[in-house]
């Protein structure tokens, strides 16, 4: 198959005419080269004797279409991810093949007898457990060897209408959404033209999901923060966060709608329009007459006024036409003055036009001089006039998206993330979305961050309504984010949304999940932390230090780190000092061995191993708490906490450190 692409896109390219085909050809080479890390991975034995290989991608038999290779998305590959020794769906063994380029390099075998019948909870739980405990790289992998049922649920869930799935840290919440992605995908090809859409946090969470979907032979998703999906509108101030919280409500839409509405004058007195030396005059009555039609509509603003124009030209068009049907030539050419009040012609008008010789009409009785086409002649002059168009943009203003909202809130054109979906509602309310791009399906991660304005700019995306939206309501930090999914998704969706839950922690062991429970009780009382799949034996730990000392004390313990991945997680206004002090890279590398962030930038991401920097500052902000959680639930192996003063009580049952001096370190890491 990789030859044949390969040539194909050869030979398009030798052409170098069809620029599409050999985009399609190259999409296909790189798709096929994408899944050749553990293209084959399992191998269900069936009790039938069938014997079913399950790849990243479906492969057949050129001679007869065999299958060599079964699609891990196809119904024959369900088996590997749901069956148990309870429920073995006629399976007899299931094997789990590691491969190393080409090399087979471990096989994993499981057998579903049921005397062989033992836990059910985990499925392949060798292979799960050394998945989990691998060495972080700073990218997110696949789990398609691994998936457990819970999992294989959501990812198979039907298509049509919202999922949301809520589960706790490390649950799979991501790698789910995205293998969610892939499978519908590859089971509703119509999906292929409308497209599949990833909104997470941030550049650096998608950076970091970055290679997810192309392994699983996808290279068509779109991934987007929020601020990207208006991308004309350039992001470049932070705001406060009490800003970013009122930005945020629902109410703004109300205010922008009212703001825009309030743009349309409705004149109190009379209004004089010039047209070519004349004075033609409009009356509040037909102003509002006008408006109400164009509003009537319920077209946005800027097309509801051409609306406007047309109900007024018309006005407009009429009265001239009236002054000069009453203004007529008797056969001398002395001009009379006739013509009824309504614009029509008299007798007397019209005998005195037929001796004039003007021929206007074959009928008997009272007809206009002016027909349709002079008329609608009058109406296009009145309309390119230049004072007409004055007079007119007064009354209803064409409007942008910028100027109402720099209008609103009393600012430049300089942006901040939380001012995006404001641009975008104006944007839609005067009907300026052109560039607005729809999908087919959208998926929203890390949701809880999202702001109702936010969810009003993500429906708009997605017209079908057809959504997988997970979060975890109990590291929501944005403070215009959520605390309640039916809240924030109600008044879009009403009730039609589900409801799934992750319950399995994968990432983060017992010991971590410890010693967040004071955090977690203290701020959430009613949520279970999710159930970690292993232990490590590292216990977390805490160390007090000095503000003048931090920085020596973070060099100590970042030269005795050898194990793995280390994520310095610090609050904003520790960032700049201690990149400069340790050497480390704003904004973080996320590959790098040590990498430094901020409790935000953490989000969604893991490491090996974390060092919280100065928990009380973290707990400063207003959601400082679950932006704490965030943090001590990154890591797969060991936690430790430097705090300036006293623990917070949250962190209290800690085991403390005397100090990080060299002869405890090996103890910390
Ligand atoms: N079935 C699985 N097999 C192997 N690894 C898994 C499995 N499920 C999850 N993981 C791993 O657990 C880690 C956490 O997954 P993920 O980031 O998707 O969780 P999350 O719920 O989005 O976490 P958070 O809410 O904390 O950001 C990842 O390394 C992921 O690969």
């Amino acid at each position: 198959m990789r030859g044949d692409a390969a040539a194909r896109l050869a030979a398009v390219q030798h052409i170098g005419e069809d620029r599409d085909a050999a985009a399609v050809w190259q999409a296909e080479v790189d798709r096929l080269d994408a899944v050749e890390q553990g293209l084959c991975f399992g191998r269900l034995d069936l009790n039938d004797g069938r014997r079913v290989y399950l790849g990243r991608l479906g492969l057949f038999r050129v001679e007869d279409d065999e299958p060599l290779l079964v699609d891990w998305r196809a119904p024959a590959a369900q088996a590997f991810y749901t069956a148990t020794a309870a429920a073995p769906q006629g399976v007899r063994r299931r094997r789990r093949i590691t491969t190393k380029g080409r090399t087979v390099v471990a096989l994993n075998d499981e057998l579903l007898a049921p005397d062989a019948a033992g836990d059910d909870s985990l499925v392949g739980e060798a292979a799960l457990l050394a998945a989990v405990t691998a060495d972080r790289t700073g990218r997110l992998r696949d789990i398609v060897t691994t998936l457990q049922a819970e999992q294989d649920r959501i990812i198979r869930d039907e298509y049509r209408g919202a999922l949301v799935v809520q589960g706790g840290p490390g649950t799979g919440k991501t790698a789910v959404a995205l293998h969610r992605a892939a499978y519908l995908l590859y089971r509703h090809q119509h999906l292929r033209a409308r497209g599949v859409l990833v909104v997470g946090p941030s550049q650096i969470f998608l950076d970091y999901i970055g290679q997810v979907l192309p392994g699983l032979g996808e290279n068509s998703v779109v991934t987007a923060t929020i601020a990207d999906l208006c991308p004309r509108f350039g992001v470049s101030r932070v705001d406060p966060p009490e800003t970013a919280e009122l930005k945020g409500r629902a109410s703004m839409a109300d205010r922008l709608a009212a703001a825009v509405r309030s743009r349309v004058r409705m004149p109190g007195e009379p209004v004089d329009v010039e047209f070519e030396q004349q004075v033609l005059r409009l009356d509040p009555r037909t102003c509002r007459r006008a408006v109400h039609r164009a509003r009537q509509t319920g077209l946005p603003h800027n097309q509801a006024r051409l609306v406007f124009q047309r109900e007024i030209v018309d006005v407009l068009a009429q009265r001239l036409a009236d002054r000069m049907e009453a203004v007529v030539l008797t056969d001398t050419g002395e001009a009379i003055d006739g013509g009824s009040p309504d614009g029509r012609l008299g007798e007397a008008d019209l005998r005195a036009l037929a001796a004039a010789g003007v021929v206007i009409g074959q009928d008997d009785g009272p007809r206009n001089l002016l027909d349709e086409t002079d008329k609608a002649a009058l109406r296009n002059a009145l309309l390119a006039d230049a004072d007409v168009q004055v007079a007119l943009d007064e009354l209803w203003p064409p409007l942008s998206p910028e100027r109402v909202v720099s209008d609103l809130l009393d600012v430049q054109a300089d942006w901040s993330v939380a001012d995006i979906p404001l641009l975008d509602e104006a944007a839609a309310l005067i009907g300026q979305s052109e560039d607005v791009v729809t999908f087919g399906h959208v998926i929203v991660d890390e949701a809880q961050e999202l702001s109702e304005m936010d969810w009003r700019m993500v429906m708009r995306r997605c017209p079908a309504r057809s959504m997988t939206i997970v979060g975890d309501l109990a590291q929501t930090g944005n403070p215009a984010g959520t605390a309640s999914w039916e809240r924030v998704l109600r008044p879009h969706l009403d009730d039609r949304w589900r409801l799934a839950r992750l319950t399995v922690n994968y990432r983060t062991p017992a010991e971590i999940m410890a010693a967040t429970a004071d955090l977690l009780a203290a701020h959430h009382p009613g949520m279970r932390p999710p159930q970690s799949v292993r232990s490590t034996g590292h216990t977390p730990w805490r160390v007090r230090t000095t503000h003048a000392d931090l920085p020596n004390v973070i060099a100590q313990l970042s030269r005795t780190h050898t194990d793995g991945q280390l994520a310095i997680i610090a609050p904003a206004p520790h960032i700049d000092l201690l990149a400069a002090t340790s050497c480390l890279t704003v904004p973080p590398e996320l590959t790098d061995s040590i990498v430094l962030l901020t409790p935000d930038q953490a989000k969604g991401l893991e490491f090996d191993s974390v060092l919280i920097i100065d928990p009380a500052t973290v707990l400063t902000s207003p959601l400082g708490h679950n932006d704490l959680y965030v943090a001590m639930t990154r890591a797969t192996h060991r936690l430790g906490v430097v705090h300036l003063g006293p623990p917070p009580p949250e962190l209290a049952a800690m085991r403390e450190l005397e100090s990080c001096s060299a002869s405890d370190t090996p103890r910390t890491w």
